[in-house]
């Protein structure tokens, strides 16, 4: 769409370099989310979305790491942090 066509795209490199909890970036499903707003809000563990900083996060994301999606409202949670697109390799 318009808005998605005019967002800057990313390498996973480039996503690597927001690997902490004060600069988290996260790719997942071939976006790019700036987190760091987000990691004092999240639910559970701190540790299990922050070890996601800085990398391609899609299946962190769909499983919550043990096997549960997350709600639709933390889908549209997750839209609110859209930066770009990743660069598809391939
Ligand atoms: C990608 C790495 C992530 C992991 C591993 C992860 C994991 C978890 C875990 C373990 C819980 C608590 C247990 C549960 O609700 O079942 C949780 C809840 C939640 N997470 Fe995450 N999370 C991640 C990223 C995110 C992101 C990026 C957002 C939104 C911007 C988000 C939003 C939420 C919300 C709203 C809940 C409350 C339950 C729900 O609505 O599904 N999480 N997450």
């Amino acid at each position: 769409n318009e808005t998605e066509a005019t967002l800057p795209v990313f390498t996973l490199e480039q996503v690597a370099e927001h690997h902490s909890p004060d600069d988290c970036w996260m790719a997942i499903h071939g976006k790019v989310y700036d987190l760091t707003p987000y990691v004092p809000n999240h639910p559970g563990p701190a540790g299990m979305m922050l070890v996601w900083c800085g990398q391609e996060s899609t299946e962190a994301w769909e499983t919550k790491s043990y096997g549960e999606p997350h709600s639709s409202l933390a889908a549209r949670l997750l839209q609110r942090y859209l930066i770009g697109t990743l660069e598809e390799t391939d």
